[in-house]
């Protein structure tokens, strides 16, 4: 049911959302985190936040749905404009952290579409039947939790909220631009600064890899079913950290580590976590931890004084894997 130009060419950009849930014959579950996107100008924003200089020649989509915004993602991939610069040869998948991303072929201009219930996945090949002819739309019908990820170059999706978290940390390790809805209390989190009560182990984490940013809130009523909260739409731009990590494993630990003490000091916090840490000698930690720090909250420390004492805890605790 491709729409279609005066001179048979596939449009796309302007589906009506309603009718392509209409057309899937299939009811969104939210059971099986099903809400779609119902409102238009919501729709036609999100590819907009990438930013300007991303590469948009392999988009990738996460849970597709009805194709709604699919539609939108075909048409910035579609979009001649676009073309300048978009070279996929100098896609990197190296790095500890990329390492679930699958080699492909390099493309052209490509859109790939992971969704997990098999019958939107078949709609989706069926209503943008001509994309996926011409090779520019690939629907892999998978669980995005468990798939490799195609070597896309920019990634913009509506998430499923019950497993956003686990998605965005498969994602954030990428290095791409992304441009992902969340829940909103979540979106909260993942931006927040040190000192202010939603900062978190999430945020450092994502701060870590990206400069994250809300972009969009969104109300409930843009979407059908309707969720229990409000969204918010996160742009995340990659870009290194103001710190050097040496060991990023043992960073993420350490941070998570300290986080479920966000309560106490940092003295103690230290102390009582070494199990999740994997610090043999915490007390060496501490006695090597400058007084004034020892006296704070991990809910105080900004990441880059989270990443001086985790080069502190590798040098004095002896850590070992957990
Ligand atoms: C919030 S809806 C978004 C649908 C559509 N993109 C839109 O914006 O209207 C999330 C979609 O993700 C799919 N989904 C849920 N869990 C998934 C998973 N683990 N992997 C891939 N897709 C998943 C759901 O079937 C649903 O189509």
């Amino acid at each position: 049911m491709t729409d279609r130009s005066l001179d048979g060419e596939p449009v796309y950009g302007a589906r009506d959302p309603d009718a392509l849930a209409r057309r899937a014959g299939t009811r969104a579950d939210p059971d099986h985190d099903q809400h779609f996107l119902v409102d238009d100008r919501v729709l036609d924003r999100l590819p907009t936040y990438l930013p300007d200089d991303a590469d948009t020649s392999h988009v990738l989509e996460i849970g597709g749905g009805a194709g709604a915004l699919t539609d939108r993602l075909l048409a910035l991939v579609d979009a001649p404009g676009d073309m300048d610069g978009a070279a996929t040869d100098d896609i990197t998948t190296d790095g500890p952290s990329a390492d679930h991303l699958a080699d492909g072929p390099s493309v052209d201009r490509r859109l790939s579409v992971i969704e997990r219930d098999h019958a939107f996945a078949a709609f989706l090949r069926e209503e943008f039947a001509d994309a996926v002819a011409a090779g520019t739309l690939d629907v892999i019908a998978g669980d995005a939790l468990e798939v490799p990820f195609p070597p896309f170059t920019a990634c913009v999706a509506n998430l499923p909220y019950g497993v956003s978290s686990e998605i965005a940390f498969r994602l954030l390790p990428t290095k791409r631009p992304l441009v992902l809805t969340f829940q909103a209390e979540f979106a909260d989190r993942m931006v927040a600064s040190a000192g202010e009560s939603e900062y978190g182990r999430l945020s450092v984490s994502a701060q870590h890899y990206a400069a994250v940013e809300i972009v969009e809130r969104i109300p409930k009523e843009a979407f059908d079913p309707q969720p229990a909260v409000e969204s918010a739409v996160v742009r995340c731009t990659p870009r290194d950290p103001e710190y050097v990590v040496d060991d990023e494993a043992f960073f993420l630990r350490f941070v998570k580590a300290l986080f479920t003490q966000r309560r106490k000091t940092v003295r103690n916090a230290i102390r009582n976590t070494g199990h999740i840490s994997g610090l043999d000698d915490p007390e060496a930690v501490v006695a090597a931890t400058d007084e004034e720090l020892l006296r704070q909250r991990p809910g105080k420390l900004d990441p880059s004084a989270f990443a001086a004492l985790a080069a502190l805890a590798r040098e004095h605790g002896s850590p070992t894997e957990v």
